[in-house]
């Protein structure tokens, strides 16, 4: 679904690369953590998914299209195929949650009585068919972060990025979003997820792909978040130093964790042992603290 072959981005006024010689491929139906320090590129690379920049050498290759050779034009297509959702939102603050995830098929030409009937299909799914005529700025930051799922979901795109989706978000909240995004997934959407969130990266054990100063030095089938590092050459075994808690391969169709043995990773917030309550519940290894899908 993705592929970067030795993929490089240089910013005009860097004095480096954001991305140096980076190659990984992404399977259909995969979920994959993407972390790294503070400026390691990881935004640049989601950037460079959606087109918003260019690699500077390499090839980025998104559902079978080479990205740097689609004409302007048809961008807006491969939008339609990647869904993003950001750190802050990104909301339009003058109108209604309903209006906001609208506006994200308006643009995609969806006629209106489509429009119309999978809105709220798509604010059930996140949970806040309520609150659809209320707007951002009455919306508690979680419930914002839902609104933007729904709006990158509500077009069914095969791949979601996420870019420091709990990055604003308390420990319980974020559990919260990460549920609804494993949800999103086993639906069969592709989803890479940019994340500093180590308690979610260590509960859910997918893989990892870990940069560091534009490198891609770890892919990791099933990693922790600062695992110790595995070297990329597959004749070399994979050394995490730390035990699954559980079968691996049990729950998911990329080796998602049960539930059981994983709430203490993200039992600071509180909410570990309430597995089973969402929707989603088994299928995130991570427990569910509000019924918000299904
Ligand atoms: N528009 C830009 N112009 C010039 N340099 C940039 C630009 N955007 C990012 N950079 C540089 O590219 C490098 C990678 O930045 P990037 O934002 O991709 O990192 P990141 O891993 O997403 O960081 P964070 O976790 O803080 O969001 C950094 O050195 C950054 O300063």
């Amino acid at each position: 679904m993705i592929v970067l072959d030795a993929v490089s981005k240089w910013y005009p006024s860097g004095i480096r690369p954001a991305l140096s010689d980076v190659s990984a491929e992404i399977g259909a139906g995969e979920f994959v953590f993407l972390v790294g320090p503070s400026g390691s590129g990881k935004s640049t690379l989601l950037r460079l998914l959606l087109r918003e920049e260019r690699a500077s050498s390499g090839q980025v290759v998104v559902a079978g299209q080479d990205v740097a050779r689609i004409p302007d034009r048809r961008v807006p297509r491969l939008r339609r195929t990647v869904g993003c959702v950001f750190q802050d939102y990104r909301l339009l603050p003058n109108r209604t949650v309903a209006a906001n995830v609208a506006f994200a098929l308006d643009v995609i030409g969806r006629p209106r009585h489509v429009v119309r009937s999978i809105v709220p299909e798509a604010l059930e799914l996140v949970g806040l068919g309520e609150k659809a005529q209320s707007y951002p700025d009455e919306l508690s930051g979680g419930e914002q972060q839902r609104v933007a799922i729904a709006r990158a979901f509500v077009g069914r795109p095969r791949v979601l990025l996420a870019d420091e989706p709990t990055g604003n978000l308390d420990p319980t909240t974020s559990i919260e979003i990460m549920h609804l995004l494993d949800a999103i997934h086993q639906a069969g959407t592709t989803v890479l997820m940019a994340t500093h969130n180590a308690a979610l990266v260590d509960a859910m054990r997918r893989r990892v792909l870990e940069l560091s100063d534009g490198t891609l030095v770890r892919d990791e089938a099933r990693g922790g978040y600062d695992t110790a590092p595995v070297p990329l050459a597959p004749s070399i075994p994979t050394q995490s130093g730390r035990e699954l808690p559980w079968s691996p391969g049990a729950g998911g169709p990329s080796g998602a964790a049960g539930p059981a043995g994983v709430s203490g990773a993200v039992g600071a917030s509180g909410t570990a042992g309430a597995s089973g309550a969402a929707g989603v519940s088994g299928a995130s290894g991570v427990p569910a603290s509000r019924g918000a899908v299904g």
